[in-house]
């Protein structure tokens, strides 16, 4: 693929072989209200640590998409995806029966009025308000008498009817890109397992998207998110087993990959601690350059890294490696020299504090090139002084979900590494 070819020319709708190749198609997704109905019971079981000012995320969040589209990028939103998935008017009634069961509204009464809060939108508005929730007090604007006495019972001091998704702008976990297929996710907790319903429209309607090869679906049992998920060549993926992804996730994916893509042959299984702060494995570690990676120091010494690859006789073989996660890198992805690159430049107090607001998840948008929050000045300073470039983002605001660059984004089409 030539660097001036224009996007429009992206033969194939998905296209993903590493973490570093030029980024074409991204697809983002931009706060809104969801984030206006965060409130401070609540918030811990939605996995915020505190509410985001919507204004300023947005205006930092425009910051990331322009940093992109500077790039080379084209940028694709979630809300206009799903909404292009709604190609008639019985595939946007799926979408509202399946989000009302999986939102839990049984009651027939809440149903019909909720339906008909929904349809009664053009598509693009109706997915945002899915996104956003649904407040009591909205319903009871629309047709409040009829449903009154049902809320009470139900849901008593509890003021929605539908929970919000706050956690959406992070577009890397519901769903993720691998080679020409996607994994769609079934995620750790309930309140973002909700969030792949989107993907199973895109990828089931959606006119360019509907055709891609499937890794993994929803309906598995257990959890598997994208932020554990990296693709260091076109041979070898990194899959965390972390506080959201299980073993038994990564045995199924790696069934499916190995059996059945073109080029994938090694799953690099790293087995992290499982805790708030380093959730994924892209919260510790990502790639920035062919032979150059962020790492959290802290956990250097806590990360097993197993080996899963098909034998002769195509059977799963998976054995635990050895040694320095530099030395684990080198022999698997052929390269003469790995740098690790140490957050908050391996000082004990800048490294937790910049990882907390995700110094280690870069977003690489060339090989060598990142885009990274810019109060994590440490760490930058460092990938600044190993040749990276650096494009730095506003992040006051948008690093209160807990999630990076990496975590804001999801790539659909990056060129092949020459
Ligand atoms: N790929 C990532 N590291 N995503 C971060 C997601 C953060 C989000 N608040 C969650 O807890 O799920």
């Amino acid at each position: 693929m030539s660097k001036n070819k224009g996007v429009n020319d992206l033969e194939t709708a998905i296209h993903n072989t590493s973490e570093i190749g030029r980024l074409r198609r991204v697809l983002l997704h931009r706060p809104g209200q969801e984030l206006e109905n965060l409130m401070p019971e609540y918030m811990e079981r939605l996995l915020f640590d505190d509410i985001p000012y919507l204004q300023e995320a947005q205006r930092e969040h425009d910051a990331f998409a322009d940093c992109l589209r500077q790039s080379g990028a084209e940028v694709v939103y979630l809300v206009d995806l799903v909404a292009a998935s709604l190609t008639d008017d019985a595939v946007k009634q799926e979408l509202v029966r399946q989000f009302l069961d999986e939102a839990e509204v049984q009651e027939q009464r809440a149903r019909e009025m909720l339906s008909e809060l929904f349809l009664s939108l053009p598509n693009r508005e109706m997915v945002s308000q899915m996104m956003a929730g649904v407040r009591k007090s909205q319903l009871r604007e629309t047709d409040q008498a009829r449903l009154k006495d049902y809320l009470a019972a139900t849901a008593g001091d509890y003021p929605f009817v539908i929970d919000p998704m706050p956690n959406l702008y992070f577009t890397r976990d519901p769903f993720a890109t691998i080679g020409r297929g996607v994994s769609i996710h079934k995620m750790h907790t309930k309140t973002r397992n909700r969030e792949t319903l989107f993907a199973k429209f895109i990828f089931k309607y959606h006119p360019e998207y509907k055709s891609v090869p499937r890794w993994y679906d929803r309906g598995e049992t257990t959890s598997l998110e994208g932020g554990d998920i990296l693709i260091l060549s076109p041979e070898v993926l990194a899959v965390g087993i972390s506080q959201r992804t299980q073993e038994d996730s990564i045995d199924q994916l790696a069934d499916t990959i190995l059996t059945e893509s073109p080029t994938f042959r090694k799953i690099l299984a790293f087995d992290i601690p499982k805790t708030r702060s380093f959730m994924h494995l892209d919260t510790v570690f990502t790639m920035v350059d062919r032979d150059k990676f962020t790492v959290h120091p802290n956990i250097l010494n806590d990360i097993t890294v197993y080996v899963m690859e098909l034998d002769e006789n195509r059977k799963m073989k998976i054995r635990q490696e050895e040694g320095r996660l530099e030395d684990i890198l080198k022999e698997h992805l052929g390269l003469d020299q790995v740098t690790l690159l140490r957050c908050g430049e391996g000082d004990e107090i800048d490294a937790a504090r910049e990882q907390w607001n995700d110094g280690s998840n870069t977003l690489a948008v060339a090989p060598g090139e990142v885009v990274v929050y810019a109060r994590n000045y440490v760490t930058n300073r460092l990938l600044e002084e190993h040749g990276i470039k650096i494009h730095t983002i506003p992040s006051a605001e948008l690093s209160r979900g807990r999630g990076g660059p990496r975590c804001m984004s999801m790539p659909l089409w990056r060129e092949d590494l020459q």
